[in-house]
C-alpha cells in the first residue's frame, strides 16, 4: 500500500549530499547489507514527457553499463509516492568539481602525474561506454566522482629498542568514476539531450551527430583543462567561441605534450580528436613507451 516506503524500509538516511534541478541525492546505509549508497530522489516525470525518457534512459544506461571500475555502479531503481529513486555506488571522495574548488581555495593544483591518472581513468571509462555503442553527453567535473580507499602498504618493525614499534605506511588509492548517466544515448540515436553548454562542442549545437563519441572527448578535454587550472569555462560569448576555434590558454604547470593533447581533444574537427582507445595509448599516458 502506498504509505509503505521502500526507501525508508531499506535505507537509513545519513544526510543530503547534493541538490539540483535533477533532484536530491542522499548518502544512505542499506539496512540489510550495511553498505553505503548514493540514492537520488527526483520528482516522478510526467508519463510520456522528455523527462521520463531521460529518467528511463539513465536506468537503461546503468543496466547496460554493468560493472566497470571507472563507471559509477548502479544497484536498483524504483518509483514510490510520485518520486523516481535510483540507488548507486557511493563514491566517498566527492566530485572532481569539488576537488577543483578545494585546490583553487588553497591556491594549489593537480600535479602532472595526478592529471595523467585522471586522464587514464576517465579515458578507460569512456572507452567502455563507447565500446557499448553508447555516449555519455554530459562529461564535466561535476559528473566525475572520486573514490578514495586507504591501503596498508607496509608495516615496518623498528627494532632499534628491544621492543618493536610498528610503523604503518598507509597509501590512499584514488579512483575516478564517470557518473550521472542521465544524458546517455546510443551512438546511432539522433535524439540528443544536450549537456552543459560550457563543455558542448559546436557540431552538437549544429545538430551534427555523426561523431557523437568525439563530443564526449571534447567535453573530457575541457574537463582536464579545468582540473589543470584553466577554468572557469565560459558559457557563451567570444571566449566560448575562441575555445571552439581550438584556442586554449597554455597551462603553465604542465608539459608541452599535455598541452598539445588537450588542444587535440578540443579540435574544431571532431575527426581530429583522439578516440578514448587512442588516448589510452597516447605517450602522455604511457610515458615509458608502450610495453
Ligand atoms: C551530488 N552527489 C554527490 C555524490 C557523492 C560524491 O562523493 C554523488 C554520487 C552520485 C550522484 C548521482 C548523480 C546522478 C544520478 C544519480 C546519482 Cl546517485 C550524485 C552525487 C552517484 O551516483 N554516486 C555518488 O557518489
Amino acid at each position: 500500500d502506498s504509505n509503505i516506503s521502500r526507501y525508508h524500509e531499506e535505507f537509513h538516511e545519513l544526510g543530503l549530499i547534493g541538490t539540483g534541478e535533477f533532484g536530491s541525492v542522499y548518502k544512505c546505509i542499506n539496512r540489510l547489507d550495511g553498505c553505503t549508497y548514493a540514492v537520488k530522489k527526483s520528482i516522478k516525470p510526467v508519463a510520456g514527457s522528455i523527462n521520463e525518457k531521460n529518467a528511463l534512459n539513465e536506468v537503461y544506461a546503468h543496466a547496460v553499463l554493468g560493472k566497470h571500475q571507472h563507471v559509477v555502479r548502479y544497484y536498483s531503481a524504483w518509483a514510490e509516492d510520485n518520486h523516481m529513486i535510483i540507488q548507486n555506488e557511493y563514491c566517498n571522495g566527492g566530485s572532481l568539481a569539488d576537488a577543483i574548488l578545494n585546490l583553487e581555495k588553497e591556491k594549489k593544483h593537480f600535479t602532472e602525474i595526478e592529471i595523467r591518472q585522471l586522464l587514464l581513468h576517465v579515458a578507460e571509462g569512456l572507452r567502455y561506454i563507447h565500446s557499448m555503442q553508447l555516449v555519455h553527453m554530459d562529461i564535466k567535473p561535476g559528473n566525475i566522482f572520486i573514490s578514495k580507499e586507504k591501503r596498508l602498504l607496509a608495516v615496518n618493525y623498528d627494532s632499534a629498542d628491544d621492543g618493536f614499534d610498528e610503523e604503518e605506511t598507509i597509501e590512499e588509492e584514488i579512483t575516478y568514476k564517470i557518473g550521472d548517466l542521465g544524458h546517455v544515448t546510443s551512438v546511432n540515436n539522433p535524439q540528443v539531450e544536450e549537456g552543459d553548454c560550457r563543455y558542448l562542442p559546436t557540431e552538437i549545437l549544429r545538430e551534427d551527430f555523426s561523431h557523437l563519441s568525439k563530443a564526449d572527448i571534447f567535453a573530457f578535454g575541457l574537463t582536464i583543462y579545468e582540473a589543470g587550472g584553466g577554468g572557469p569555462l565560459p558559457k557563451n560569448g567570444s571566449e566560448w567561441h575562441d575555445i571552439r576555434n581550438g584556442k586554449l590558454k597554455e597551462l603553465p604547470h604542465y608539459s608541452r605534450d599535455l598541452n598539445e593533447l588537450l588542444k587535440l581533444m578540443i579540435h574544431p574537427n571532431p575527426e581530429m580528436r583522439p578516440s578514448a582507445v587512442c588516448l589510452i595509448q597516447h605517450r602522455v599516458l604511457c610515458p615509458f613507451g608502450n610495453k
